[in-house]
């Protein structure tokens, strides 16, 4: 049986109180089976980022079911949530790296969610994924000597540089030239392929859609086509 990283049972999602409440979700139902790559698309308000903060639990679910690696997080407790959040890898479109560190701690960064981790044995890790990201010269750079590139490698890293189950990902390469997208688009499917990562990547992007197993599309709130490429 196929297993799944994460799926999502009728989840709706309503903001604001009152007369401004206003539902941005409708019934969304998906799941995502380990090591895939899925795509969600959608015109700009449809819901995607909505999405991607429920499964990655940013925010509490209000109405329908996730079970994220075989936890329900409908009325899960805050702690839980916590934990189930040190197995995901997050990456924005704005990379939000710290100014005064060097690209290698930026991504150590990532690994400070896992406590108890050696000095040593972190800034080896930090290196190997930079290396994997096409980054080995720029181990100790700060981000203001990166290009925007560069930057949002090092981002990638750092989500990755923990090993995470899930990473969900939004707009990864919104800011990128068309041969630095398609690396790190390759290089979240290598990591797919060689750890079972499973990967949600949100994009208005269309050179990222070949390289999907499946693409969604929201619109409204709603999921309205499901395309299977695998
Ligand atoms: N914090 C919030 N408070 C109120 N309304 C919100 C909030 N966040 C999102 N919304 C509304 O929910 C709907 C879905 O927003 P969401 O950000 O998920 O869309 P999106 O598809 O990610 O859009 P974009 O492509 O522009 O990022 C929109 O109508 C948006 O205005």
């Amino acid at each position: 049986m196929t297993e799944i990283t994460v799926s999502a049972e009728r989840l709706s999602h309503w903001f604001g109180q009152g007369e401004t409440r206003k539902q941005a979700l409708f019934d969304v139902s998906l799941a995502l089976p380990r090591g895939s790559f899925t795509v969600l698309m959608g015109p700009s308000g449809s819901g995607k980022t909505t999405v991607l903060t429920l499964l990655g639990c940013l925010r509490a679910v209000q109405a329908g079911s996730v079970r994220l690696l075989g936890h329900e997080l409908h009325g899960a407790p805050e702690p839980h949530l916590v934990a189930l959040r040190r197995r995901l890898g997050f990456i924005f479109q704005m990379h939000n790296l710290h100014e005064s560190l060097t690209a290698a701690q930026n991504v150590i960064m990532g690994l400070q969610v896992h406590p108890g981790v050696p000095d040593a044995t972190a800034r080896a890790a930090a290196a190997q994924v930079l290396g994997l990201v096409g980054l080995s010269d720029r181990i100790d750079y700060l981000p203001a000597n990166l290009s925007g590139g560069q930057k949002q490698r090092v981002a990638v890293a750092r989500a990755l540089v923990g090993n995470p189950a899930l990473v969900l990902a939004d707009e990864p390469t919104a800011a990128l030239d068309k041969d630095t997208a398609a690396g790190v688009v390759d290089l979240l499917k290598r990591m797919g392929a060689a750890r079972g990562t499973t990967t949600l990547l949100v994009t208005h992007d269309n050179r990222i859609l070949d390289r999907a197993d499946r693409i969604l599309t929201l619109e409204d709130g709603r999921i309205v086509k499901v395309e299977d490429r695998a």
